[in-house]
């Protein structure tokens, strides 16, 4: 949804239940911000039984005092009998904050939780914060992050990334799921937001493209073979090449290239990210067996097979 259409949306009432069927399946309850689900007339198992994490989101440019004293109570609740939940913390609606006033609250954010929970016996509490907007890209880099640590395999993701990374000599790699333009992997390197930026658009370039000229035309038929998976490049001002190469139904795989050899060498980057599709595709059918456990969202299975 474009960032100003946000501007109509009605008030949350009650539990949303949004189910998401990608690579993994998975569900996101919107809560209404008033719920007091910490009271008894409430199932606390029927709420948390089932989570992977829990994104706690402040209104960063509100009075927030109130929402934190709530996030504490809640962590102390969880840490006490969900300890496997992850606490996700987005300071959000940042976009109307100055560069000093944005980092001041941060750290006033963090310092009051902290406080809170030692207070209440809870030292070094894994609560993980992150500064968001839906103004620029900052909202879905925490999203993959807190996706990420939900996937079972992620360090051999990881590593297969890493290993074609530097094999090619890539600056980046970014594996995403296509449709909600989040990375489920990168290679281990710093991200770098204009590079996740520059694929993430790139994306949105393809599925147009896509759009306009994969539906069934009566009078067009296929010249031979066709290739299954979209494979798409492009050549920036400054030489950069964008790499992309779909891995299978929800996923691509987006690479930044700075050697400006990468032109000649176009059909080799190609073998290698085939090589990998192929890679994880094995690794996916077999997480796909063993039914991982553990840190799993509602509804969530192991991941999908090609
Ligand atoms: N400036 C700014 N406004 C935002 C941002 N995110 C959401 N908003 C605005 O905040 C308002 C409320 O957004 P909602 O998503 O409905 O917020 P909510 O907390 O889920 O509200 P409830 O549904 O009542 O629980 C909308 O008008 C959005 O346009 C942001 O990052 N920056």
């Amino acid at each position: 949804m474009p960032p100003n259409e946000t501007l109509f949306l009605e008030s949350t009432t009650r539990i949303q239940k949004e189910s998401i069927h990608s690579f993994m399946d998975f569900q996101v309850w919107d809560f209404p911000g008033q719920l007091e689900y910490l009271e008894p007339s409430f199932d606390l198992e029927e709420i948390f039984a089932g989570l992977g994490a829990l994104v706690w989101v402040i209104d960063a440019q509100d009075d927030y005092i109130d929402s934190v004293s709530r996030l504490s109570q809640t962590t102390l609740t969880i840490q006490q009998f969900y300890p496997n939940i992850n606490i996700e913390v987005f300071i959000h609606k940042v976009d109307g904050l100055s560069d000093e006033y944005r980092t001041d609250t941060f750290q006033d954010i963090v310092q009051h939780i902290s406080d809170e929970l030692s207070d209440a016996g809870y030292e070094n509490a894994p609560v993980h914060y992150y500064l968001t907007s839906i103004y620029d890209y900052s909202v879905f880099e925490a999203f993959s992050k807190v996706i990420q640590k939900l996937i079972p395999n992620l360090s051999t993701l990881e590593n297969l990334i890493n290993t074609l990374t530097n094999n090619c000599g890539f600056e980046k790699t970014y594996l995403f799921d296509v449709l909600s333009k989040i990375y489920i992997a990168s290679d281990t390197r710093p991200v770098d937001m204009a590079s996740y930026e520059m694929c993430s658009d790139y994306i949105d370039v393809i599925v147009d493209v896509s759009e306009l000229y994969s539906w069934d035309h009566p009078d067009r038929k296929p010249k031979g073979e066709q290739m299954l998976e979209a494979e798409s490049h492009v050549i920036l001002h400054d030489e950069t090449m964008i790499h992309l190469m779909e891995i299978n139904k929800y996923l691509c795989l987006v690479s930044v290239i700075k050697n400006p050899e990468a032109k000649e060498k176009k059909g080799l980057i190609d073998m290698n990210c085939r090589t990998f599709q192929e890679a994880l595709n094995e690794v996916f059918s077999r997480s796909w067996e063993e039914e991982p456990e553990g840190q799993v969202m509602e509804g969530q299975q192991g991941p999908r097979g090609p």
